[in-house]
């Protein structure tokens, strides 16, 4: 390509927007989709319709509608599953089929979902052996591309890269032991490179290639392995003749030494997350000589966070990397995916908390601001910079972030604060004051969200039904819900969790310190969305959150009922959290108001309580370097919630949606008395980590897949607990699904469940005989 013709980088973008809609419109389309209310033709025309209402809002905060600074980063339903479809690892030729790999169907099960990195959304895992097919199958991206310049735009085209897509596959069912789904890396370039040749033909002068694999130390493969792979398959693509310009970008921690294997290939541009990473100094000579030639895109707008920020040492940043190469540019850090649209739908929140805030547009136009920067210098932003450290400066100082008395009881902890009895004594009051049969059966908590409960809770929200009218029918769904596990036979109940909106908004939403939001979506896994609470000052609790439903359920039952906390970890992981002081301090006191719910339970009666670390795995760092340390406050913010409970309270933890072996230990120190756990899609391999791990404690392997409408047999879940049975012993097992059911509906739960007692009962008579495992 001759130098002149070389389209530049522009100097502000970002690396991907929320594609839900401000108002949740993919959601509500895609979800009439789905109940058969709209066709194909009217969900395509709503999803254009977003797409170019995207475009414009971009244009209008500042980016260029001509230079491919606007990413073209829509989906209908995962990032990860559309490149899947795109290079035909994954074979779906309508978005019938394509949301069937998402959800399932008659004839399949639904792809597996798991988390992306270290945030609350999750992808879909394509599976991938020897025997797959790849060619260019799916030409959406080019359409897209079409479609917006049919607009008037020159967007950016945006995809999965090859090594971060083969990275987080898994191998399909036909794999030989040990295949690594990045060994096709060779099979998959060329459908690469001949995507990029029709986009190019198409007009795009820029792809973006999404690699966060190249920054993750938490893959089945390794660091080295990624850097190879990521040095063949950027000088394959580099290779292509008349392609666009390739920008690889490396989003959610530092690149480290993959930032040398990229400068080797022939990309244009690298994209480097100056938030969590830093700008690298140690460099060899011909690493920094191949930098001069790149443009070095910064991340150093916070794409994780809603805190407006340090403007001005964002952008040093911008500065310091010219420092590397004469061409910069200034991004956000990830996609803004993980951020909701627009603080000005938030008028409700008090004006001084909305000024420390930036969501997504706020972050476009910081972008433009920086960008601005870049091009005409500092003193051009000057106003822009000192307006930002100025809210800075009034965040850190406001009434409510440090609290003397909140602090004071911090300083005070001691270390028998984060230990309970010794779990033998624990063992011996819990089994006399519960009285349980062996391979107790249990649910996670929540049961369907209906309709009505939603309803209900909108109705409340507009002041269509008063507190008390809702308080009658939430009051009605616990005990219909109770009734229904009596029936069921279960043998430790849960009130079902209906006046939650959310496992951690509805604690936020009680919690000093926090702050909700009313339209602050944002995307967790295909159409589901959650409303990440604010966390921006010390925390504590006025008053009892869950007390009364708990005291309410357990009055309707004489069967021991779970009282159900969300832990916090997870609070911290799936909110927007203060970024002044170390998360381990934030966690302790989340885990101090925690403490006194535990103990105003036990004061109600309640003799078992759960406590919810789904995200216990989440938040471990994707750096080696770094985990030790969180798993270290993680479990001792956990420990400090639970710490105070009697020994004859029976403590129960939560996890789900992650690979769990490498923070086993973790979850062996969290000291639970029962922990329940995602199980069911990997065939018990849970089992076998815990096992190894001489884990003596209770443990409730989910015995099927929350996820998918599909009602799993008694044969099958007879197996699985027959599989469990082999490996723990029968003291420490329980039955339960693999989470909650809030997400489902009321005929596939109620049928599921009463497989589930079923098989209990039909293991529990071979145990007793003695035969499992046999
Ligand atoms: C367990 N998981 C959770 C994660 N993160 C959380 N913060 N919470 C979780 O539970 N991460 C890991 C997993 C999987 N992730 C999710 C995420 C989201 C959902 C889910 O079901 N989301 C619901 C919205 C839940 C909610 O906030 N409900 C509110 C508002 C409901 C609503 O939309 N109301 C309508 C009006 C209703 C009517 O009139 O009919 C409206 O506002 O327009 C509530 O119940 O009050 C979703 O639908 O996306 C599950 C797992
Ligand atoms: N208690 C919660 C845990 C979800 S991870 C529920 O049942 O929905
Ligand atoms: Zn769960």
């Amino acid at each position: 390509m001759e130098s002149v013709s070389i389209p530049a980088f522009p100097t502000g973008t970002i690396l991907g927007y929320p594609r839900i809609g401000r108002r949740r419109e993919l959601k509500r389309a895609v979800e009439a989709f789905w109940r058969g209310d709209i066709d194909v033709t009217e969900l395509e025309s709503r999803a254009r319709e977003l797409r170019r209402a995207t475009r414009e809002r971009l244009a209008e905060l500042g980016l260029g509608r001509t230079d491919s600074s606007i990413p073209e980063s829509f989906s209908f339903y995962d990032q990860v599953l559309d490149a899947a479809v795109t290079v035909g690892a994954v074979s779906a030729a309508d978005l019938d089929a394509y949301f069937a790999f998402a959800r399932g169907d008659a004839s399949r099960a639904p792809l597996e979902m798991t988390k992306w990195f270290d945030s609350n959304y999750h992808y879909l895992v394509p599976e991938i052996g020897p025997e797959t097919e790849f060619r260019l199958t799916g030409d959406r991206i080019v359409a897209e591309f079409l479609e917006a310049k049919a607009d008037g735009f020159l967007t950016r085209p945006v995809i999965v890269g090859p090594v971060t897509l083969l990275a987080l596959a898994k191998p399909s069912a036909e794999a030989p032991d040990g295949f690594a789904p990045l060994s096709r890396l060779e099979d998959v370039l060329p459908v690469y490179a001949e995507l990029l040749g029709r986009l190019r033909a198409a007009g795009a002068e820029w792809v973006q290639l999404d690699e966060p694999a190249l920054v993750s130390e938490s893959l089945p493969d390794t660091a080295d392995t990624l850097r190879a792979a990521a040095a063949a398959a950027y000088g394959r693509l580099g290779r292509v003749e008349d392609r666009p310009q390739l920008f690889v970008a490396a989003p959610y921690a530092e690149l480290g030494a993959a930032l040398a294997t990229l400068a080797g290939t022939e990309v244009e541009a690298i994209g480097l997350d100056l938030v969590r990473g830093n700008i690298p100094a140690d460099l060899f000579d011909c690493t920094r000589d191949a930098l001069k030639t790149k443009t070095l895109v910064g991340g150093v707008i916070d794409g994780h966070n809603i805190w407006r920020g340090d403007l001005a040492a964002a952008f040093a940043k911008l500065e310091l990397l010219r420092e590397l190469s004469p061409r910069v540019a200034v991004s956000t850090s990830t996609s803004l995916l993980h951020v909701p649209h627009d603080t000005a739908d938030e008028p409700q929140l008090e004006a001084r908390l909305l000024s420390w805030l930036a969501f997504a547009d706020q972050k476009v136009a910081q972008v433009a601001t920086l960008a601005a920067g870049l091009e005409r210098g500092a003193a051009a932003i000057r106003g822009a910079l000192a307006e930002a450290s100025a809210a800075l400066a009034d965040r850190l100082s406001a009434p409510g972030v440090r609290v003397p008395a909140v602090r004071e009881r911090l300083a005070g902890l001691a270390s028998a604060d984060f230990e309970r009895a010794p779990y033998r004594q624990r063992v011996a009051e819990q089994d006399a004051a519960l009285s349980l049969p062996a391979l107790p059966t249990t649910t996670i908590g929540s049961f369907p969200q209906t309709a009505e409960i939603r309803r209900a809770r909108a109705a409340l929200a507009a002041g269509r039904l008063d507190a008390a009218g809702y308080e009658a029918e939430m009051r009605e769904e616990i005990r219909r819900v109770v009734a229904l596990q009596e029936e069921l036979g279960l043998d430790v109940l849960v009130h079902g969790e209906p006046e939650r909106n959310d496992m951690v908004q509805y604690f936020a939403e009680q919690l000093d310190g926090f702050a909700v939001t009313v339209n602050g979506w944002v995307q967790s896994y295909g159409s589901r969305c959650t409303r990440p609470s604010i966390l921006w000052g010390d925390v504590s609790r006025p008053a009892p959150m869950t007390v009364e439903w708990s005291r309410f359920a357990q009055s309707l039952t004489a069967k021991p009922m779970k009282g159900m906390l969300t832990g916090p970890v997870t609070i911290l992981a799936w909110s927007f959290v203060r970024d002044d002081q170390p998360l381990a301090d934030t966690a302790n006191q989340v885990a101090l108001a925690l403490r006194d719910e535990i103990a105003d339970l036990e004061d109600a009666g309640i003799r078992i309580v759960q406590v919810d670390e789904p995200a216990l795995r989440e938040l471990l760092p994707l750096k080696r370097a770094a985990q030790a340390a969180y798993l270290d406050w993680s479990v001792a913010s956990f420990r400090l919630a639970t710490g105070g409970a009697d020994a004859a309270t029976q403590v129960h933890t939560h996890l789900c949606y992650s690979e769990f072996g490498v923070v086993i230990d973790a979850i062996r120190a969290l000291d639970a008395d029962v922990t329940s756990i995602e199980a069911a899609r990997s065939r018990m391999e849970v089992v076998d980590d815990l096992s190894r791990s001489r884990f003596d404690h209770g443990i409730g392997p989910g015995v099927y897949d929350i996820h998918s409408p599909r009602v799993p047999g008694v044969g099958e879940l007879t197996e699985l607990l027959t599989l469990a049975a082999a490996r723990i012993p029968e003291r420490q097992l329980w039955v339960n699904p693999d989470c909650g059911l809030k997400t489902r509906g009321y005929d596939e739960t109620v049928a599921s469940l009463r497989h589930v007692v079923a098989a209990a009962r039909a293991v529990r008579e071979h145990v007793g005989a003695g035969t499992v495992g046999a």
